[in-house]
């Protein structure tokens, strides 16, 4: 039996102020002990958020890593130990905004699942297909290819220690959802690749969907056998709402 995991992408939003009032929302909320809730801020509010929660009942993760471990000469980037001794325990790795705005390779994708790792960090590792690929009918070679970049560097092994997000590009921040069966038939095939090499990590492995989940169609999406939760991202940012979709996630 998986456990089922709701995590929150803000992304690039939010001030202290706005953040503050996130936090105060968060704690309010009434969420189910069956299901792992982590948020992911900007890294300049992760020590705000990991002090503001309280009870430890909501996890902390960061949006990215950089792909060397420890400290040195890397500017700009924080490592999966910095990460870890702020308070983080998960970190995003290829969110689809990362590959195609900000040209993260598939290599550097597989270098920061590893430092995320070697940090003891659980990577959220991002999959999905764009539109074009999609209506080309690439969707699932897309997917297969992502996924087979860290299986291939790192084994299969690996993904026991990790949780992989669903996203189709094309759902993202658009309002248009995947539908459940759409969602499902996706998820149900990276299980099944896992399983190829190892069934026992398939079973154990959590796969999210990201891609507008609201309030609204939270419960249909995770009703999915494949589909444990789901990886928010606006709809994260207002604490009533993902409350209602955390909750979604433990009936
Ligand atoms: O990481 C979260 C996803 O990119 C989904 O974002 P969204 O819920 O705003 O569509």
């Amino acid at each position: 039996m998986r456990r089922p995991m709701v995590a929150g992408n803000w992304k690039m939003h939010g001030t202290r102020a706005s953040v503050a009032e996130l936090i105060g929302g968060l704690n309010q909320q009434a969420l189910p002990a069956e299901v792992d809730v982590a948020v992911f801020p900007v890294s300049v509010h992760l020590g705000q958020v990991v002090e503001g929660l309280s009870g430890g009942v909501v996890s902390v993760g960061a949006q990215d890593c950089a792909v060397e471990p420890g400290q040195g000469a890397l500017t700009g980037e924080v490592s999966g130990e910095q990460l870890r001794d702020v308070g983080c325990k998960l970190v995003l790795i290829g969110h689809s905004e990362r590959r195609l705005i900000l040209g993260d390779s598939e290599e550097q994708v597989v270098r920061k699942f590893v430092a995320a790792q070697v940090a003891g960090l659980v990577p959220v590792l991002c999959v999905g297909e764009t539109l074009e690929q999609r209506e080309a009918g690439e969707t699932l070679a897309v997917v297969a290819r992502q996924l087979d970049s860290v299986i291939e560097a790192l084994g299969v092994a690996a993904l026991s220690d990790a949780v992989v997000a669903y996203e189709p590009v094309w759902a993202i921040g658009t309002g248009l959802t995947a539908t459940p069966g759409q969602a499902q038939d996706v998820h149900a095939a990276i299980r099944a690749r896992v399983a190829v090499k190892d069934a026992n990590v398939a079973g154990a492995l959590r796969i999210l969907y990201g891609g507008s989940v609201k309030a609204v169609n939270a419960a249909e999406l995770f009703g999915m056998p494949d589909i444990d939760g789901g990886l928010v991202g606006g709809a994260s940012l207002n604490a009533d709402e993902f409350g209602a979709i955390c909750r979604a996630a433990g009936n």
